[in-house]
């Protein structure tokens, strides 16, 4: 996962702004890349590069005005990107505009298509786009089960129950350390549950027990190193563990829909283990368009940071699991 070599690592980024315009219905407004500049043919967010003297809100309604002709309101953050491009490097960062006056043209000539949310990953767009769909439509939170140790089976069921009852939507399935019997009863019932409440699953290393199921696979890194390929059904989702830039890379070959890094903070379990901090997680953002989930001591008082880094969410097994009494 080198640069290319065109590339200084000391080239600043241009700092792209982009607006989620959504209409009254909640369709989302893209707009085609006109021929003649780079990535042409591609549906965008609409927005652009902020000039100098300018806030990043004012240079997006400025863009706003002039490709479509409405007057934004700049809403919230959703999520930045750093993005290495072939022949250069951005910061590509997202803003919801919840609402607007007048209706949008393409004033430079561009295609316009209002999208319904569900609908937008048939849009091919540029590979900086991709963690930004991921966060308009997945998961912030991915809990992954801690070991149930001395908790009963009933116990830790309660526990999964109250983690899906505070509204977590993706869950990685994981036990380590209790036998093939005892994970196989535990797994069942928890697909149950996360199914009543409409969670994601994804099973940890286990594949024959996700594809029984027919739920999704989460790759532990040893499992990701040795794969070529996904070898798994596109309807069901792969994802995998990664530490470093190696990681990352294979999971792109694979084909995995996204992936968790870190250590980003040291942990309670590997305690003196510094993490990698958010520059490096960031730093290898950059190399990747996959989706992925910021790991390791994350509470999520960390979201807002998560996203500004470019990271879909936190995934925790502390953090969003309920703190029982044999928890403490
Ligand atoms: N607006 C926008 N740009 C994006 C998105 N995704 C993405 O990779 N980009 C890239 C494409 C370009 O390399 C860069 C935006 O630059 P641009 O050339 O469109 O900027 P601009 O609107 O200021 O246009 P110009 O006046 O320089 O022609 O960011 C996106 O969703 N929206
Ligand atoms: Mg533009």
């Amino acid at each position: 996962m080198s640069k290319p070599a065109e590339i200084p690592d000391n080239t600043p980024p241009i700092h792209v702004m982009a607006g989620v315009v959504t209409d009254v219905r909640g369709r989302v407004l893209l707009a085609r890349r006109t021929q003649g500049r780079d990535l042409a043919g591609l549906w965008e967010f609409p927005g652009g590069k902020v000039d100098p003297g300018e806030t990043p809100e004012e240079a997006l309604a400025r863009e706003l005005q002039e490709e479509l002709g409405i007057d934004a309101d700049i809403g919230e953050p959703l999520i930045r990107v750093p993005q290495q491009m072939p022949h250069k490097r951005i910061v590509l960062d997202v803003r919801h505009v919840p609402t607007h006056r007048g209706h949008p043209r393409g004033l430079d000539g561009q295609a316009l298509a209002w999208v319904p949310r569900d609908k937008l990953p048939r849009y091919a767009m540029p590979p900086a786009d991709r963690p930004v769909v991921a966060a308009l439509l997945q998961a912030e939170r991915y809990l992954v089960t801690p070991s149930p140790y001395d908790m009963s089976d009933d116990a830790w069921l309660a526990a999964l129950d109250a983690a899906l009852a505070t509204g977590i939507r993706r869950v990685q399935l994981r036990a380590p350390d209790v036998g093939q019997g005892r994970w196989r009863t535990l797994a069942a019932e928890a697909v149950a549950r996360c199914r009543i409440r409409r969670a994601e699953i994804l099973i940890n290393g286990d594949e024959a027990l996700a594809m029984t199921y027919g739920v999704g696979l989460h790759l532990r890194a040893e499992q990701l190193k040795k794969r070529r390929k996904r070898d798994f059904p596109d309807d069901l989702r792969l994802a995998a563990s990664c530490h470093d830039a190696h990681d990352l890379k294979r999971a792109e070959m694979v084909g995995c829909d996204f992936v968790v890094l870190g250590a980003v903070n040291e942990t309670a379990s590997h305690p003196g283990q510094p993490g990698m901090g958010w520059a490096r997680f960031a730093a290898l953002r950059e190399c990747t368009s996959l989706p992925i989930y910021a790991i390791g001591g994350l509470g999520m008082d960390a979201m807002a940071d998560a996203r500004q880094q470019g990271a879909q969410g936190i995934a925790a097994i502390r953090a969003l699991w309920p703190q029982g009494p044999s928890q403490s």
